[in-house]
């Protein structure tokens, strides 16, 4: 029984085997929150792209039933005031297993903790998969974007997003800054009066689990490395523990040997017979090579944080947040969303780029088995790039382009089907 949500009258629900494949039937029943901020934008765009391109595979065969569901401002303005992820919200998202959304706002210091983070956490969708790749044509700052070609797997359950913190000043910080000088010996604290606390924490079954996935990956889609990026010199049994969980998991469940003496190892890809180096990076120096050497990373394992910061950065070098696509994922249910946020000066303008939501939807439907069309939503996306015809974020970069709005670049990428 649902209170705020209108059930499409026509459409099934996806559902899942034992064994975590999918049955998708033609006419799926797929919820999707609209967002904050420029939600109100690109998802209207990203539906119409998809049915387009669902149409034109298919011919009328197959179908979306689309199911708005609620979360952020929508969800107070039906929910109640205090309300910002109803209950019903998280059983529809775990009940119809597949689901796209727009960002959700987050107030910076005081407020409401993240609704995004949220989400992850209570549908314990503990991988981020932020695919990047170059699309030809695309402004960028780089003299050969093309070689960044990268799949960021970002734990997505722990960490210091797990926000568990302390206001400086307030009781529990105060008992807590106590707890660790009376009882643990910690005299590092420099200004304890006035520290705000955060923890972080970081298990082995969390960065097993993200592991196997991103090993798993590169395996599946033949690729050459994984690299584990961590800042374990400095939290050594946080993000260096992630390291050596990383290289263990590896060796114990995908047989890897070790590389020159290591802490580098090696596994021979079972479906192809070549050689998938499971390597290393620390963090600040990652963010230096990721510029400058940025072939010799493909599949990236890392923590929440720095998952965080690396998907903006490796966006900017093939062009931009505006077309940086996400899925969060278990292993049974796949929330898909772009890596961007809300974007609030550009609210209800009609004029960021779609892009990154549209991508977003392209990888909805690859997951679904819907390769077609989601083939479809790449060749129109880059033909419309080529032609040039795009939104105020490349268009700012490009010589001779025709700067279309986000409604303008979506019918665009429907002309080019
Ligand atoms: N998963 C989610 O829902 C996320 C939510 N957020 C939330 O979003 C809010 C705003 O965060 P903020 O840090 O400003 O980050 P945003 O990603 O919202 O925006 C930063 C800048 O990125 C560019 N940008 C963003 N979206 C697009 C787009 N669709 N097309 C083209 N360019 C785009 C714009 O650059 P320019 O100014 O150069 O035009 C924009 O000013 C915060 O509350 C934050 O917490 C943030 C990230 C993810
Ligand atoms: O939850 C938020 O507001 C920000 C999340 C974010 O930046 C991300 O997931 O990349
Ligand atoms: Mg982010």
């Amino acid at each position: 029984m649902v209170q705020h949500i209108t059930v499409p009258a026509a459409g099934r629900k996806i559902t899942v085997n034992p064994d975590f494949t999918l049955n998708v039937p033609d006419h799926p029943v797929i919820p999707y929150i609209e967002g904050d901020g420029t939600g109100v934008d690109i998802t209207p765009v990203m539906i119409k792209v998809v049915d387009a391109a669902v149409d034109k595979a298919y011919g009328g065969a197959r179908k979306i039933s689309w199911m708005e569901i609620f979360a952020g401002e929508k969800a107070t303005q039906r929910y109640g005031a205090d309300t910002w992820l109803p209950d019903e919200t998280l059983a529809v998202l775990k009940d119809y297993v597949v689901s796209i959304k727009g960002p959700l706002t987050t107030p910076v210091g005081g407020g409401i903790r993240s609704l995004n983070v949220a989400l992850r956490q209570e549908l314990d969708l503990y991988v981020c998969l932020r695919p990047v790749r170059y699309f030809a044509g695309v402004p960028s700052p780089l003299k050969q974007p093309e070689k960044t070609d990268m799949v960021i797997f970002r734990e997505n359950s722990e960490d210091i997003y797990a926000g568990i913190e302390w206001e400086a000043g307030s009781e529990g910080a105060k008992k807590l800054i106590a707890f660790l000088s009376q009882e643990m010996g910690v005299s590092k604290i420099r200004f304890p009066d006035t520290s705000g606390l955060g923890i972080k924490p970081v298990s082995r079954e969390g960065t097993e689990r993200l592991v196997r996935k991103a090993i798993q990956y590169a395996i599946d889609n033949d690729k050459p490395s994984v690299t584990l990026v961590h800042k374990g010199n400095i939290m050594k049994y946080t993000e260096g523990a992630f390291r050596d969980w990383g290289y263990a998991l590896a060796q114990k469940e995908f047989g890897a040997e070790l590389f020159d003496g290591g802490p580098w190892c090696r596994i021979k890809n079972p479906k192809t017979g070549r050689d998938i180096m499971i390597k290393d990076s620390i963090a600040d120096a990652f963010l230096q090579q990721i510029l400058l050497r940025p072939a010799e990373y493909s599949v990236i394992a890392t923590l929440n944080l720095n998952g965080d910061y690396i998907s903006d950065a490796l966006a900017a070098q093939v062009g931009g947040i505006g077309i940086a696509p996400g899925a969060n994922m278990s292993d049974s249910v796949a929330m898909f969303e772009a890596t961007h946020g809300t974007a609030p000066k550009y609210a209800g303008k009609d004029y960021v780029n779609p892009g990154s939501l549209i991508l977003s939807a392209e990888m909805m439907l690859r997951h679904m088995g819907w390769s077609e069309a989601a083939d479809l939503i790449i060749a129109a996306m880059g033909r419309a790039i080529v032609a040039k015809t795009v939104t105020y974020d490349f268009a700012r970069l490009m010589e001779g382009a025709t700067q279309v709005s986000c409604s303008g670049f979506g019918e665009a990428m429907i002309d080019n089907m």
